[in-house]
């Protein structure tokens, strides 16, 4: 009976003006230790998971059952020992580390031998926007561009030379409330000038132009117009980072944590001064996790 570990990292999604495209993978991460054996047993270590009564009904279990089902194999029993650092409805992408949790666990106990290409499908269907599970499955900060019913394209940026420093609130809000305040349609003058910001955006990064990407990625029409009123201290958490130096702040995915991008080096100072200002916050400077999902069968996994 084999042992084996799937790390998966957050995931923060958006980036202003990427809408359902970007996600950047962060150095949070749910942790799956998985030891088959004749029946299922469930046991969470973190208090960060949700409560589940039986694991027939527990998230990850269902994922990776209906994936086994969908490829007409059997999923073989374990025991599931699950860890996590993300935290839940907080916009830093936990429901799709569990899918790709779930995905992976078919992969491995059913031996599905998926592709990234693959594993990226059927957790978008699952998720129904790609940007959290592309950064969760590829790692860095991928772009992705989806069109329903057809495959996923994306591409991983190379290393951005930035600090990413989060700001987390302890309140949830659910990504389905948050999608709900969206419009449904934009004018073909909206659709245009939000795209140029969101182009401008991905240009700026690539030449290393981090002043010019910050200023674009505040400039978001897509979602963060409607958004900025759900989320505790949009605008003061903005003016105070950008004060002490960030190249740009936004909502990370649907919220209530928001994410700012900061010059290398500056990332701890930066939380120190925020931190004083709200103090109620999580506010940490977090990594860039450039691997994604991982599979290992000895200790050496990420902390
Ligand atoms: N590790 C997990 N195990 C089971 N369910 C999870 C896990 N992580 C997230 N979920 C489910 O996803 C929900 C949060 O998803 P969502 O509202 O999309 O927020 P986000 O993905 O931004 O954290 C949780 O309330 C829970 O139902
Ligand atoms: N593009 C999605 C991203 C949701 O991310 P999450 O981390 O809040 O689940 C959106 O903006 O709704």
């Amino acid at each position: 009976m084999s042992k084996f570990t799937i790390t998966i990292p957050a995931s923060s999604a958006n980036i202003g003006p990427g809408f359902d495209s970007f996600g950047l993978s962060l150095g949070l991460y749910l942790r799956l230790t998985v030891e088959e054996q004749d029946t299922w047993e469930v046991k969470q270590l973190s208090n960060l998971l949700p409560a589940f009564d039986s694991y027939e009904n527990h998230f990850i279990y269902m994922i990776a059952e209906e994936t086994a089902n969908h490829f007409n194999k059997q999923l073989p029993a374990c025991k599931l020992t699950i860890e996590s650092s993300i935290p839940l409805a907080r916009g830093l992408g936990s429901s799709a580390s569990a899918v790709i949790a779930g995905i992976e666990l078919a992969n491995q106990l059913s031996h599905l031998d998926l592709s990234i290409s693959e594993k990226l499908q059927l957790a978008t269907a699952k998720e129904g926007h790609p940007d959290n599970v592309a950064a969760s499955i590829i790692g860095g900060f991928v772009v992705t561009a989806y069109t329903e019913n057809e495959t996923i394209h994306y591409c991983k940026l190379d290393s951005l030379d930035m600090d990413m420093v989060t700001f987390i609130p302890n309140v949830e809000l659910k990504t389905t409330a948050s999608r709900n305040v969206l419009p449904e349609q934009y004018s073909r003058k909206q659709a245009a000038i939000a795209s140029s910001i969101s182009n401008l955006f991905i240009a700026a990064l690539i030449n290393k132009q981090y002043d010019l990407a910050g200023e674009m990625m505040e400039k978001d029409l897509f979602h963060e117009p409607y958004r900025s009123s759900i989320i505790p201290n949009y605008l003061a958490i903005k003016q105070k980072a950008k004060q002490f130096g960030a190249y740009g702040t936004v909502i990370s995915g649907a919220g209530p944590t928001m994410i700012a991008f900061v010059p290398s080096g500056s990332g701890e100072q930066i939380v120190g001064k925020m931190q004083e200002l709200f103090p109620s916050y999580l506010i940490q400077k977090l990594e860039v996790d450039n691997d994604g999902v991982q599979v290992s069968t000895n200790k050496e996994v990420a902390e």
